[in-house]
């Protein structure tokens, strides 16, 4: 039996725990070359919880959610400067925080605790089976019988499994996109992260499928700590707990996404939302 190390139960009680925060983001700057992206951003990415990153195109929104698992890493001259890390759970055994950061980091570890996934379904042009095996053959040893599991553990959990259940060795590239976007969910999940970070999932989807993703999001918070990026208003105010609105570079105002809605502190928060500019 494969144990894929999820966050957490399935029964969605910690949405109701108070914040305990997973990303810790403290006076960071980013750059590409010269010119600088984000400035002295300092937020709290809690556990458990989903977190909207809203703002207008250009605003910085993806380059944070980059650094995060450094898939900036691969851009000439991009750097950052300030804190980013994960904080250890002050639990047996004792949690020690990771920095994000640091130049010796191994980021394909990284990136296995820090999934992401693309506005673009990106399946590989291999089957179902394989899309969602791949990680799984890569870092973990299983038997053939476990990796059948955790495929079909993955697929569940992804809301997917019905739908591909009897054609699993058949192309991903067949799938509609919504079907791949959620075998793209699948295949992060399958090597056991504790965050999903996304960034506009739903952008190339129909109405229909967008409501799937969203659906889905929200049920995978109860054990993954998701992180959206989200052009969409009322995709951020159905399917996020907390809300994080960046205009050109900085952090405007962050907090439960009812207040950033309903009660927003700054004028330029209430403007975009209410859809003024943007
Ligand atoms: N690879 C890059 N090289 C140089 N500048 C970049 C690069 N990627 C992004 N930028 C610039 O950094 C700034 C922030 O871009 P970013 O993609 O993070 O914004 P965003 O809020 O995610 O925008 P959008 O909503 O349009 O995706 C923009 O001015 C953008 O032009």
């Amino acid at each position: 039996m494969v144990t894929v190390s999820t966050a957490n139960t399935d029964n969605g009680e910690q949405n109701a725990q108070p914040d305990r925060t997973l990303i810790q983001i403290d006076d960071f700057n980013a750059w590409y070359g010269d010119f600088q992206a984000l400035h002295g951003l300092s937020l709290q990415i809690p556990r458990y919880k989903v977190t909207a990153f809203i703002g207008p195109s250009g605003c910085g929104k993806s380059t944070l959610l980059k650094w995060i698992n450094r898939m900036n890493d691969i851009i000439p001259g991009a750097h950052a400067k300030g804190e980013l890390k994960i904080c250890g759970e002050a639990e047996t055994p004792p949690g020690r925080d990771t920095n994000i950061l640091d130049p010796a980091l191994d980021v394909v570890r990284l990136r296995r605790k820090i999934g992401i996934v693309f506005q673009k379904p990106n399946p590989f042009p291999k089957s179902i089976y394989d899309n969602v095996a791949f990680g799984p053959r890569l870092h973990m040893k299983t038997t053939k019988a476990e990796l059948d599991e955790l495929v079909e553990w993955s697929l569940r959990k992804a809301a997917v499994w019905e739908e591909v259940k009897d054609r699993l060795h058949g192309p991903a590239l067949g799938l509609s996109g919504g079907q791949q976007q959620r075998l793209c969910i699948a295949r992060a999940i399958a090597v056991g992260p504790e965050v999903l970070l996304m960034d506009e999932p739903c952008s190339a989807l129909d109405p229909a499928s967008t409501l799937a993703i969203e659906d889905l999001i929200f049920e995978l918070r109860s054990q993954y700590t998701i992180v959206i990026v989200t052009h969409n208003m009322q995709q951020a105010s159905r399917c996020s707990d907390k809300t994080a609105f960046f205009f050109e570079g900085r952090l405007i105002e962050s907090g439960d996404t009812e207040r950033i809605f309903t009660k927003p502190e700054q004028k330029q928060t209430d403007d975009y939302v209410r859809g003024k500019f943007g």
